[in-house]
């Protein structure tokens, strides 16, 4: 195996400078194991390596959306991620292997979007966007994105890359679906870079031959870099015309190591060198919250602002059926939860045990009542009353807000409570009616309380036997507020109209707090709606707002978009 490792380099005179790598994503099994790469300032590398050995996985820790396990990476004099170190930021320009661009923004906007996100204005945007779209060979710049061919595509994404003239170029697979004439355009644009500014360059390809133009190779097989050397070193060093020749050589001569017993060995082999942890949170990528200060600045940094407020706006306006659905779907929700649940609540189940009339079925009830009064020397005196209890179900039965079902007893209507069958259970005492006329008639006659409660134990009854029992199930507070409601006014209605017929005047019974009518604000009979309508409405709001932001967030992170971003210094909430 060939080593041209240079041992004497400063990470300082390196773009890149990486020792010790070790990266996976499902442990044991490593991707890259111990790998080092050195890559000098303001020249071409050009990594090599089969598919799927793990070279978009190394750039990306590079520009710091991946987190290596072990090891440590220098970019440009410092760690990625690291305050002041610049990358992610506009010191870097990555071309992701995926489009990672708005397929509904035209070349222009695109362009707009990533150079404001840079930092460029706007003169010079469009400066760069006519060379560029003339050095890429492509159409006007007013074309979409989507209506562009592939090839068209990847040059856009290079000309996103390129258009802030960055310290450091990584480009993935920047030729794939370019034609000859133009690759050679976009090497030759390449080595002028270098020449002109001292860019440095990594570039991916699977055409071997194309990096015959770097100034160094970094052949990447099974987790390491097997060779990392000049061009022309490797193909005197290996005596072969062609750089695939080399690489080929390069395989044959690895030795082939069975990967299960190597796994076995990986941690234990990386810390016995006493390599340090990977920079940042073991195993995570993004950083997107590592330092604070260093975030708010991000946060208020108003170009950032200025290019997100562009993009969502032009998204929005451009996905007409988006901004139909945004708008729309909170609308025909409260539509919706008005028409079929915000209504007043009705036909509420009221379970009744009462013990004065004899029990029929759940439905049904023989209930009848009776109230004759006579006035005698100016007092009423009640001459008959008989099931005064059916007289008040008569006045609860014209409300709309409950249906009455019969139980035969206090124990079952309460069950019917606890098992979900009523909202509440009422209950009569059998002697009800004897008790009721007993109070109403001292309350009459105004007899001092001695007395009364002294003729009630001779007549046998207490005055509790007046109480109409009531079990709630007070889990739902509007369904309680509304039977608390019908009850209290049914029995106000039911005193009132027995007053009357025992010529008392309805005052007597009226409480002593009176609330006027109508209230200074809202109304007597506040509906299920003022009540419950807040509530959905902030629900379908928060709902809608997590669905539209997920689903960007995963597109974008399907897409590439959300990496590239990412690389531009837009942080993640951002972009959001
Ligand atoms: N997020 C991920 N989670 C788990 N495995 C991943 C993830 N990303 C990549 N891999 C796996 O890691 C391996 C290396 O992937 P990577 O994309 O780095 O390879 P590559 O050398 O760039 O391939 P190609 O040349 O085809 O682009 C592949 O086997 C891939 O399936």
């Amino acid at each position: 195996m060939m080593s041209n490792k240079p041992e004497d380099v400063k990470k300082d005179d390196c773009a890149v400078y990486v020792r010790h790598a070790w990266k996976a994503y499902r442990k044991p099994h490593y991707l890259f194991t111990d790998l080092e790469m050195t890559m000098m300032k303001g020249t071409i590398y050009a990594l090599l390596g089969a598919s799927g050995c793990g070279k978009t996985t190394l750039l990306s820790c590079i520009v710091g959306i991946k987190r290596l396990n072990y090891g440590e990476i220098w970019v440009l004099g410092g760690k990625p991620g690291s305050r002041g170190s610049g990358v992610p930021g506009s010191r870097i320009g990555y071309m992701p292997q995926e489009l990672a661009l708005y397929d509904d923004f035209s070349i222009k906007e695109t362009m707009l979007y990533f150079g404001w996100i840079f930092g460029l204005k706007t003169k010079e945007i469009k400066e760069t966007t006519d060379f560029l779209v003339q050095l890429l060979d492509l159409p006007t710049a007013k074309r979409l994105v989507r209506n562009l061919s592939g090839g068209q595509q990847r040059r856009v994404s290079l000309a996103v890359a390129v258009m802030h003239a960055p310290d450091l170029l990584i480009l993935d697979e920047p030729t794939v679906g370019v034609d000859p004439i133009l690759r050679a355009n976009i090497w030759s644009y390449m080595v002028q870079d270098v020449k002109k500014r001292n860019t440095s360059i990594i570039i991916t390809t699977h055409y071997i031959e194309e990096a015959t133009q770097a100034h160094r190779i970094g052949f990447m097989r099974d987790g390491q870099l097997i060779a990392e050397d000049s061009p022309a070193q490797l193909l005197s060093a290996y005596g072969c015309r062609h750089l695939e020749d080399v690489f080929l050589k390069l395989a044959r001569e690895q030795q082939t190591v069975e990967a299960t017993p190597k796994d076995k060995h990986i941690e234990k082999k990386a810390s016995s060198k006493g390599v340090s942890e990977g920079q940042g949170s073991k195993d995570k990528d993004y950083g997107c919250c590592g330092n604070f200060l260093y975030d708010v600045r991000h946060f208020t940094n108003p170009r950032s602002f200025k290019a997100i407020m562009f993009r969502n706006l032009l998204r929005l306006v451009r996905n007409f059926q988006a901004l139909l659905f945004i708008f729309l779907l909170p609308v025909i929700q409260v539509v919706l939860f008005c028409y079929c649940i915000g209504n007043e609540p009705r036909d509420l189940p009221l379970a009744i045990a009462n013990n004065e009339v004899e029990y029929v079925s759940p439905t049904e009830t023989h209930c009848t009542h009776k109230l004759v009064c006579s006035v005698k020397n100016n007092i009423t005196h009640i001459d008959e009353a008989e099931s005064l209890s059916c007289r008040y179900l008569e006045y609860l039965e014209t409300s709309d807000s409950v249906n009455l079902g019969y139980y035969s007893n206090v124990d079952s209507c309460r069950g019917a409570v606890e098992n979900g069958d009523a909202w509440a259970c009422l209950h009569f005492e059998e002697n009800f009616t004897q008790a009721l006329t007993f109070r109403m008639h001292h309350a009459i006659r105004g007899q001092n309380i001695t007395d009364i409660l002294l003729e009630a134990i001779l007549e046998g009854i207490t005055l509790e036997d007046t109480d109409i029992k009531v079990w709630l199930d007070q889990s739902d507070q509007q369904i309680a507020y509304v039977l608390h409601r019908e009850l209290q006014e049914s029995f106000k209605n039911f005193t009132l109209g027995m007053l009357k017929d025992c010529y008392v005047h309805p005052n007597v019974a009226k409480p002593v707090v009176g609330f006027q009518s109508p209230p200074i604000y809202g109304t007597d009979r506040p509906s299920f709606m003022d009540f419950a309508a807040p509530g959905a409405l902030l629900i379908i709001v928060f709902f809608l707002a997590v669905a539209v932001t997920s689903s960007v967030l995963i597109t974008e992170k399907q897409e590439g978009l959300l990496d590239r971003s990412y690389v531009a210094d837009i942080l993640l909430y951002l972009c959001l």
